[in-house]
This record gives C-alpha cells, sequence and structure tokens, in this order.
C-alpha cells in the first residue's frame, strides 16, 4: 500500500513531521489520505514522548484540498456528510493534541489544505507561494471545520471577509492578517530552521503546558458544536448543481 502520509521523527523522538505525499495530486486529500492521516494522529495523541508536530506536504504543494475525485460532487446529502465528517473529525484531533501543532506551509493550498492549516496551533508560509479559502469559487462553504476555526485564528472580520471573496493571498498578505506567523524561503523543512527552534529548544513540560493554557483559553465543546454545524452546511451546498457544474469544470480544464 502506498504511504500518502508519511511520519518521521527527529532522533530523539521529540519532533513529529507529518508529511501529505501525494505530489502529483498537490497533495489533494483522498478518503485513503485521511484513514492513514487518522491512524498517524491517533498515535500521535497516545505518544508521551513527542513534544512537537509539524504537518507539511511533499513539494510542490503543501495542499490543494480534498480530492474531487473522492469528495465528487455527484453524491446525495447524507452520503456528503459522511464523508466530510470524516475529515472534520481529523481536524478536531488536531486541534486538541496536548502538544504544540506547526503547519509548514511548504507550497500552496487551497480549500481543505487551509482549513487542514487552520487546524494548527502556528502557521508558516513559503514566500514563493500563495493560499486560498477558495471553497466559494466552487459553490461551497468550508466543509470540515476549517472555517469556524479560522474565525479563532485571525480576526473574524477579516475570516469572514476571505471566506466569502474566496481568493487567493499571498505570504506576506498571510501574514499581515496574522494567518502565518512567520515566512521561509526555503523549500526542505529543517528542523534547525530559526522559525522551528524555538519549539525545539523548549522543553516538552514546557510546550505541553502553554499547549494545555492555549486549549484552555477556547470554549472547545461550543467550537466542536459550531464545526459540526459548518459540515451540515456544506452537506448540502455540495449536492447542489452550481457545485456539480464547478467541479466538472475544474477537470475538464485539467484534461490534458
Ligand atoms: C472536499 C473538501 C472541500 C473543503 O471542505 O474545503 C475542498 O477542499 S474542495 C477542493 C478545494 N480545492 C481546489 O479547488 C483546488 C483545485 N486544484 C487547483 O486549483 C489546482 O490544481 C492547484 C491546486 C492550484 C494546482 O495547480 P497546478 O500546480 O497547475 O497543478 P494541476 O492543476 O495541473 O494539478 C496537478 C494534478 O493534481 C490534481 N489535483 C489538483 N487539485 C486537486 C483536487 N483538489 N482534487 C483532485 N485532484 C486534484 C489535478 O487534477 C492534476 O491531476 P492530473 O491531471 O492527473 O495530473
Amino acid at each position: 500500500m502506498s504511504n500518502d502520509v508519511l511520519l518521521n521523527l527527529d532522533q530523539n523522538n521529540q519532533t513529529a513531521v507529518v508529511t501529505l505525499n501525494r505530489p502529483d495530486k498537490r497533495n489533494a486529500i483522498s478518503l485513503k489520505l485521511i484513514e492513514q492521516l487518522d491512524q498517524i494522529i491517533d498515535q500521535l495523541h497516545r505518544d508521551e514522548q513527542t513534544k512537537l508536530v509539524i504537518i507539511t506536504g511533499s513539494s510542490p504543494a503543501f495542499c490543494a484540498g480534498g480530492d474531487l475525485n473522492d469528495f465528487h460532487g455527484d453524491i446525495g446529502q447524507e452520503e456528503a456528510h459522511h464523508l466530510l465528517k470524516k475529515m472534520q473529525q481529523v481536524l478536531w484531533k488536531i486541534t486538541t493534541l496536548p502538544i504544540p501543532t506547526i503547519a509548514w506551509m511548504n507550497g500552496l493550498a487551497r480549500g481543505g489544505g487551509m482549513e487542514l492549516a487552520s487546524a494548527c496551533d502556528f502557521r508558516f508560509v513559503n514566500e514563493m507561494s500563495n493560499y486560498g479559502f477558495t471553497q466559494g469559487q466552487l459553490a461551497i462553504s468550508t466543509g470540515w471545520g476549517g472555517g469556524t476555526l479560522l474565525y479563532e485564528r485571525i480576526h473574524p472580520q477579516e475570516a469572514y471577509y476571505w471566506l466569502v471573496t474566496a481568493d487567493v493571498r499571498s505570504a506576506e498578505q498571510l501574514k499581515e492578517i496574522g494567518f502565518a506567523q512567520g515566512i521561509f524561503s526555503s523549500e526542505q523543512l529543517e528542523l534547525n530552521h530559526p522559525l522551528i527552534e524555538p519549539y525545539t529548544n523548549r522543553s516538552y513540560e514546557q510546550l505541553k503546558h502553554w499547549k494545555d493554557q492555549w486549549l484552555k483559553a477556547q470554549d472547545l465543546q461550543r467550537l466542536k458544536k459550531r464545526m459540526d454545524e459548518e459540515v451540515e452546511a456544506c452537506s448540502h451546498m455540495w449536492v447542489g448543481q452550481e457545485h456539480k457544474d464547478a467541479v466538472a469544470n475544474f477537470f475538464k480544464r485539467n484534461e490534458k
């Protein structure tokens, strides 16, 4: 079975690097990838040695969102809800990991790729890449709970505006609105990168404590409820003709 998600630990088993590994498909999140990611995140929840999780993508992309072949438009609302829910559950597990999480956004991200990044505690972006919550262009909303998480990451007015415009923004713009904490220029992730070192230099105890504070500062019960509502709303838009047409147009544009 191909490994659509890779897990690498540093020599002390303290930093886990989780890599989405479907570069030919711009690391689009298929159902198979969700299953593998889910297992890895479960493993990290149980792990008592790892102090930091970094999620990244195999070059050239970070993540092109949900795999539109698997999450195709031609399904009923209940089936759409069932499929969207699977990834929402993974995003929830990432959000509630007891140690800090970083999205190292090595390349472009669209749609659900941005939702995945929003589930992490910190985001670092590549100066050469661009990023967008483009679901609006596909006649849907965010569908994994990542739109809800966006409201927690940046100013709500800015989150609302970004979701409606569904525009693609530069690394610089992401830093300006506070979505990204830093910008890097190299494509390769190095654990001694100055943006990563502040984390690797801290102890397990420190990082776990700060994450605990971060989680307690949020109303998790309400957050989960809002994420559930997002999945429900998106599943209804999913079956609309406008969405089916938008997905068909994407594949038509990409026909070789
Ligand atoms: C389902 C959940 C929902 C959510 O809740 O948020 C979503 O995520 S909806 C999906 C949102 N994502 C998109 O709309 C992105 C669609 N992709 C693109 O716009 C472009 O592919 C790109 C990401 C900007 C990359 O462009 P480029 O570098 O020019 O590559 P190609 O377009 O040639 O793509 C290469 C290859 O990858 C396949 N691909 C890309 N994205 C997806 C995707 N989301 N689902 C399935 N497949 C995808 C693309 O079809 C190409 O495949 P081949 O033709 O076989 O080479």
